[in-house]
């Protein structure tokens, strides 16, 4: 299937338990286009995995907008979202060991991924391992893999079915440089030859440099977006705008700012010098 958009707005997920609730993304409006590889960023805490999860429809959005290709995932039923889940979207856990059966090789991960589907159309498991380079290994036991090999089959797995959207949280974590390469590339590979949207959780600024594009959340929203390594503001919805930290902690809180346009449509902002104020 080709690669499927990502569109939401005002995108809010609140987790409820007993005593408080946490508010772990308050409003995310954020737009991927089909066979986008993207990357997502951001500290510890701010939203990550909650947003791969609500877009794989492993969690419900508490408000906003949320839609996958031509699904509208703030209103679907359980039965639903589990047909996407087995035929459109893949998902890659963090930890490789989550997303496969142990006492399974590769080959038979790989069709026991693909059997949900019920796809008779579907390739063979043989060219998904292909796809990830794990040929050599698809009869071999998953204990004699080595991390990053495991990771490529946990990925191997989530694409089984040729979904228009691959959502992977941390697939390069806890690998060494060459294995994370291998992993990056296996998955940049994936995105170009089949067009498969791709939208992957990173905490490594290598990783991040090779990403065409990037977006980092920070405190429930989206705080910047990395363009081929390079960091631009984003003008959320509602018109407002997060001053990237290295600004930010130039600005006391109250710091009023003057802002133009230029006549050739440009935008300045500058501070305004107020009484007390050195
Ligand atoms: N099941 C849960 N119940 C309650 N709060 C949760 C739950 N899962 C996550 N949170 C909270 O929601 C917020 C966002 O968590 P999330 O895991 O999405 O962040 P993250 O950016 O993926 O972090 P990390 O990089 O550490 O994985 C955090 O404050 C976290 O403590």
């Amino acid at each position: 299937m080709s690669g499927l958009a990502i569109s939401t707005s005002g995108l809010v997920h609140i987790y409820r338990s007993q005593g408080h609730d946490v508010a772990a993304l308050s409003g995310i409006g954020i737009t991927v286009q089909p066979g986008e590889l993207v990357g997502l960023l951001g500290p510890s805490g701010a939203g990550k995995s909650t947003l791969l999860q609500l877009c794989g429809g492993l969690l419900t959005p508490s408000a906003g907008r949320l839609q996958i290709g031509e699904h509208n995932l703030a209103t679907m039923t359980a039965p639903e979202l589990d047909r996407m889940r087995a035929r459109d979207v893949g998902i890659v856990l963090q930890g490789a060991g989550r997303n496969l059966i142990p006492y399974l090789t590769p080959v038979d991960n790989v069709r026991h991924a693909q059997r949900a589907a019920r796809d008779r159309t579907l390739p063979p498991p043989q060219d998904v391992l292909e796809l990830v380079g794990l040929t050599d290994h698809a009869r071999a036991p998953l204990t004699s893999l080595t991390p990053g090999q495991l990771q490529l089959c946990a990925v191997a797995a989530g694409i089984a079915t040729f979904p228009g959207l691959l959502l992977a949280d941390e697939p390069t974590s806890q690998l060494d440089h060459q294995a994370r390469d291998e992993v990056l590339a296996a998955i940049s590979t994936i995105n170009a030859s089949t067009g498969m949207t791709v939208l992957l959780v990173t905490h490594d600024p290598e990783v991040a440099a090779l990403l065409p594009r990037t977006v980092t959340i920070r405190d429930g929203r989206i705080a910047s977006e990395g363009r081929s390594g390079e960091e631009f503001a984003v003008v959320a919805t509602d018109g407002s705008l997060p001053l990237p930290p290295h600004v930010a902690e130039l600005l006391a809180p109250g710091t009023l700012l003057r802002v133009t346009t230029t006549e050739d449509g440009d935008v300045r902002l500058s501070r305004v010098q107020q009484e007390g104020q050195s």
